[in-house]
């Protein structure tokens, strides 16, 4: 274990214990307590853990949530949650939380939206009252959140896109960036952080990437992947990116991702990760277990007394069998997608903590091999 290098921004502490190649082994420092990395942060849509109580989703190993701009601004709407005491107060969840701008889901569920230089104007997807999306605002309303990651509002450049269009639109997200920053009220265990974009061209994505550590943030996340590239161009693009970015300050990879797109993220130096697919599997029947994905709707479990993997030891696992999911999930009875949400954050929790051990024993590289030849031994 290498001495902690601990930088201590204006908003965020981050310490990096330990190094196994690209990857590393660190613990970000938040006024809502701490946060061991590489991490994965589960997402608390409209101020909830879908089926979760915070205690449960605590119980998982997660310290970390997401929480949604686009749908709390919406509804209940930040003032309120600001009156109320805060989104910790308002969900009971007393650990750290990262929100995200609200940007990247007006773009993908408002109706109606307008893109403009100084922001984005939606209707929304509930009542189609009309709202408009300025990167002051967005920082405005992560402050009335009290939300202790803020994330600057960027446009996700579609894939795919030709370079002129990535070049065009990364460059709007890092005017964008600039204002976020101008706007962004300083405190101890807060922090902001900046988005890199790019689309697929390596000279974008440096270009990018410099442009926001000459802004200066907590912490840089790279944005515009994970939106149908496939896989490779993804860990292509990662390869390309993360080393461009300042090796003191966290790196979250957004929207990611499959437990295989963990490990090879991890590997090229991710720290932190938010995807909906643990929860969102849960809620439709597939599972993630070390052999690969199950599908719980699938007739052949109807016998199966064993549980989904024995060495879990999630609620799921400890007392359930594959039958009996089967059979909640055949009912439409609300327990199966609690259950095996439950199981699937528990995986991608457990997931971290064997990448977070590995590279702290240096034996990451044995680690990614083992788990690669397991979870294709699976059955869909
Ligand atoms: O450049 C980006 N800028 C900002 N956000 C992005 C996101 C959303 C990350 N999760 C937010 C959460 C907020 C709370 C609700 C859930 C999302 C992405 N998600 C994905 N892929 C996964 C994808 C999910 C859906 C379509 S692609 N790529 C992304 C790229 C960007
Ligand atoms: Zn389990």
């Amino acid at each position: 274990m290498s001495a902690p290098a601990t930088t201590s921004g204006a908003g965020l502490g981050f310490e990096l214990f330990a190094r196994d190649g690209a990857a590393r082994r660190g613990r970000l420092t938040t006024a809502h307590g701490t946060v061991e990395t590489p991490a994965f942060m589960p997402v608390g849509t409209v101020a909830t853990v879908k089926g979760m109580m915070p205690e449960q989703v605590a119980a998982t190993g997660a310290e970390i949530l997401l929480g949604n701009t686009y749908h709390l601004m919406l509804r209940p709407g930040a003032e309120r949650i600001a009156a109320l005491g805060g989104l910790h107060r308002f969900m009971n969840w007393p650990k750290p939380i990262l929100t995200d701008s609200g940007g990247f889901q007006v773009m993908s569920l408002a109706s109606l939206r307008r893109l403009d230089e100084d922001g984005v104007t939606f209707k929304s997807h509930l009542d189609g009252s009309a709202h408009r999306l300025t990167p002051e605002r967005a920082v405005e309303i992560q402050d009335l959140l009290d939300s202790n990651v803020t994330m600057v509002l960027d446009e996700c450049t579609p894939f795919p896109a030709t370079e002129e269009q990535a070049a065009s639109s990364m460059r709007l997200s890092m005017r964008w960036a600039e204002r976020c920053k101008a706007a962004f009220r300083l405190r101890p265990g807060y922090g902001l952080f900046g988005i890199v974009q790019g689309g697929v061209y390596p000279a974008l994505r440096h270009e990018s990437a410099a442009a926001l550590r000459g802004i200066g943030f907590d912490g840089y996340a790279i944005g515009g992947l994970a939106v149908g590239e496939p896989p490779e161009t993804m860990l292509a693009v990662l390869q390309e990116t993360a080393p461009a970015l300042p090796a003191e300050r966290p790196r979250y990879l957004m929207g990611v991702g499959r437990p295989q797109d963990l490990v090879e993220s991890v590997r090229r130096g991710v720290d932190l990760f938010d995807c909906v697919l643990p929860t969102r599997s849960g809620r439709t029947g597939r599972g993630y277990t070390a052999d690969g994905e199950v599908n719980m709707k699938n007739a052949r479990h109807r016998d199966d007394p064993r549980p989904l993997d024995a060495a879990c030891g999630c609620p799921l696992c400890s007392g359930y069998s594959r039958a009996y999911l089967h059979h909640l999930f055949r009912a439409g009875e609300m327990l199966g997608p609690i259950l095996l949400t439950l199981h699937n954050l528990t995986f991608y929790q457990t997931l971290m903590r064997g990448l977070r051990g590995a590279i702290e024993t240096g034996s990451l590289e044995d680690f990614a091999a083992a788990f690669h030849e397991a979870y294709g031994r699976g059955d869909l």
